[in-house]
């Protein structure tokens, strides 16, 4: 709730732009009351988003730098709004359950607690603004400074130009739930010389408010549980879209993309968190648990990685860990019959 208010008053840009400050200078900057400052940055200190140097002076911290970025604010802006009322509910929500994990796309803690019959995604839709924030968050969310982006370490060059054969179809990257085209359009601002045509396919609301994108990018409205409509792609990227749901749902979209596939050639890429199978750090069980109240989702350990491609007749070539702390990529591929 501080870190949320201070973002509303634009307290971590002011920091930035001038360290050291004071709370006087911070409430001439944005009319908001020396006392009320006082108290958020009293417990932002403690919480190492803002540093006291001593009685009247602040100065900015890695994390205030962060709370700069447009994406980091949005993923704020996104948690907390959307995030606090399921989380309000949850506990009644297991309870009249059975303390059961939720299986379907409409039947978990967010349905519960918004009352509604929607899947999150069509229920944000409806809301003002709630998309076009959560696509500033995604659009960002790798390759700030804190992490190397997939583009960073892995060969898709390789996969995409090699690898690439237009006998076989024309569309050598498929973005699937690619929100606004922004993972195709990267590999062709780093890759120019990639071969074939490139797709970003969303729910219609999404594809319809794209503004800006590389025009060798199409964009296609397709709903990932009905069949696949490009079929004998070379890559199927599947980022981020499969930790949102519960596996049952997650099996019906690889099942899609699998008739669609041609055994040997087709892949898809499934860019995800991969949890250790034990003593997961907080950052990323936290994420897990924020994937079952928003979504009925759940991140995934490598077992369970495999659990999942294996039981929708798909086969895992690879499994791709990053350098460092960011996400990896499960590499599949359909196995000849
Ligand atoms: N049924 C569906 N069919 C296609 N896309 C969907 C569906 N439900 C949700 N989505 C999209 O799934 C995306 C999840 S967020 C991931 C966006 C992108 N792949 C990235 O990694 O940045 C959002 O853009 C949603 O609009």
């Amino acid at each position: 709730m501080y870190v949320r208010i201070a973002d509303d008053l634009n307290l971590f840009d002011l920091l930035v732009a001038k360290s050291p400050i004071t709370i006087d200078q911070l409430a001439g900057a944005t009319g908001a009351s020396t006392g009320l400052i006082a108290r958020l940055f009293r417990t932002l200190v403690g919480m190492g988003f803002v540093r006291q140097l001593d009685h009247e002076r602040f100065a900015s911290t890695a994390v205030s730098k962060q709370m700069t970025l447009p994406s980091v604010r949005a993923g704020v802006k996104f948690f907390y709004d959307q995030g606090l009322p399921i989380l309000s509910h949850a506990p009644a929500y297991f309870k009249d359950n059975g303390y059961r994990l939720p299986e379907g796309m409409i039947d978990g803690p967010f349905q519960f607690a918004h009352d509604t019959s929607e899947d999150c995604y069509t229920f944000w839709s409806k809301q003002a603004g709630v998309m076009e924030n959560f696509n500033i968050f995604m659009q960002g969310l790798f390759g700030t400074p804190m992490r190397l982006g997939w583009l960073d370490w892995f060969p898709i060059q390789d996969i995409c130009s090699a690898g690439f054969d237009k006998e076989k179809s024309e569309y050598c990257f498929v973005d699937v739930g690619g929100g606004k085209g922004h993972e195709g359009e990267a590999v062709l601002k780093k890759f120019p010389y990639v071969q074939g045509k490139f797709m970003v396919q969303d729910l219609p609301f999404v594809i319809k408010d794209i503004a800006h994108l590389d025009p060798r990018v199409e964009r296609l409205a397709h709903d990932f549980t009905t069949p696949q409509p490009v079929k004998g792609a070379r890559v199927y990227f599947l980022q981020n879209i499969l930790h949102n749901w519960a596996s049952p749902v997650c099996h019906t979209i690889l099942s899609n993309l699998r008739a669609a596939m041609i055994p040997g050639y087709s892949k898809i890429l499934i860019g995800n968190i991969i949890l250790s199978e034990e003593n997961v750090p907080l950052r990323r069980s936290g994420l897990d648990i924020a994937m079952l109240f928003l979504h009925s989702g759940a991140q995934r350990s490598e077992a369970e990685w495999r659990g999942l491609v294996v039981s929708a007749g798909l086969a895992v070539e690879k499994v791709w860990y990053p350098p460092g702390d960011g996400d990896g990529i499960v590499e599949v591929t359909r196995p000849s019959e």
